[in-house]
């Protein structure tokens, strides 16, 4: 593969960061990638392993020249980072951002371009309950869907950058700034809260149980755990910046709740039987489609390994 932009900065060295540079190197799509983290701690782990070509101590310094220039920080961090960096930005530049939630990001981050830049968000559907600068792997985004939510952006741009997360081995689809926005409430950020609550709850038993919640939990509980330990900062500002659509998903969730909750206590089985039915026809669409990911590589899969 060639280069696609010649410089790339990567501001916020964590998972998604982490994963676009090694896949960036394993397809040599950029001839220097800059990255900047806000501590000082992240910024030597980088440095140790060799995550981005050149480590900046500020995101100034990180910006100079890039042609793509990559928010990779907490959702509701990316609008001050986008002030600090947008005085520095070189025209023709484009910055885009791989934040969970859009309508929040866009409100934040647009009102700081720049005449001359262009802004192009992006939210890649992949990623892990890991963060921080080591646990990025080149394969994370392989055959997994990137939105592209150009939100009048301009067309050239736009298709450069859907061209990039193609050679980062993504699938893209273009996707409205609402709708974005209640299909992750859907796909991912209701089941992470369900997650969240239900360890949380099972976590209550256990200290009248005598840690018998954790000892016999057999798969479906892991799962749910393994999801529960997704970085905290990254979920809090989801849900507080994706407020209207996670409250209607969650209502919706209720209902449903409820309805099997009085199955359960009416013994309305053949509710309960149809209704299972029903969602493991859902599963197996999904493994149908090839969409259902086994364990991820988490090896760096082609960049350098950690020392
Ligand atoms: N983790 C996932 O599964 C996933 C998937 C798709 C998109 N995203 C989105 O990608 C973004 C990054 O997520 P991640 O999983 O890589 O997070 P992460 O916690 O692994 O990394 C975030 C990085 O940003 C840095 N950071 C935090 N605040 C900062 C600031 N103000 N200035 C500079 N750096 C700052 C942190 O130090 C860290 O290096 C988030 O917006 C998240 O919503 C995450
Ligand atoms: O695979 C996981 O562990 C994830 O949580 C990834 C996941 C998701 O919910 O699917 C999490 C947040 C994102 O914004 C996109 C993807």
């Amino acid at each position: 593969m060639s280069v696609i932009y010649n410089r790339v900065a990567l501001i916020g060295l964590g998972l998604i960061a982490s994963s676009m540079f090694w896949a960036m190197k394993r397809g040599g799509l950029a001839a220097e990638v800059t990255g900047y983290a806000r501590s000082q701690a992240t910024r030597d782990t980088a440095r140790r392993i060799g995550l981005c070509d050149r480590v900046c101590d500020t995101a100034i310094e990180a910006v100079q020249d890039a042609d793509l220039i990559v928010l990779c920080v907490p959702v509701g961090a990316m609008g001050p980072v986008m002030a600090e960096i947008a005085p520095h930005l070189k025209p023709g530049a484009t910055v885009s951002d791989v934040g969970s939630v859009k309508k929040s990001v866009i409100e934040a981050v647009a009102p700081h371009i720049p005449a001359g830049v262009h802004f192009v968000p992006t939210h890649p559907m992949a990623g892990t309950e890991h963060s921080g600068p080591e646990s990025g792997f080149a394969t994370l985004f392989d055959n997994r869907w990137c939105l592209i939510v150009p939100d009048g952006a301009d067309e050239d741009a736009t298709a450069r950058l859907e061209d990039f997360w193609h050679a980062l081995g993504a699938k893209t689809e273009r996707m409205d700034v609402q709708h974005h926005d209640l299909v992750c409430a859907v796909v991912s950020h209701i089941p992470h809260l369900i997650a969240y609550t239900m360890v949380g709850v099972a976590d209550d038993l256990n200290r009248v149980s005598d840690q018998e919640v954790i000892k016999f939990s057999a798969a479906g509980f892991r799962d749910f755990t393994r999801i529960a330990a997704s970085d905290p900062t990254m979920w809090r500002d989801v849900f507080l910046t994706n407020k209207e659509a996670t409250l209607e998903i969650l209502g919706r969730f209720t209902e449903e709740l409820f309805a099997l909750q009085r199955a359960i206590r009416t013994g309305d089985g053949d509710q309960l039987f149809d209704y299972f039915t029903r969602t493991r026809a859902i599963r197996r669409g999904i493994i149908d489609a090839g969409q259902d990911t086994a364990a991820p590589d988490f090896g760096r899969g082609g960049g350098k390994a950690a020392e």
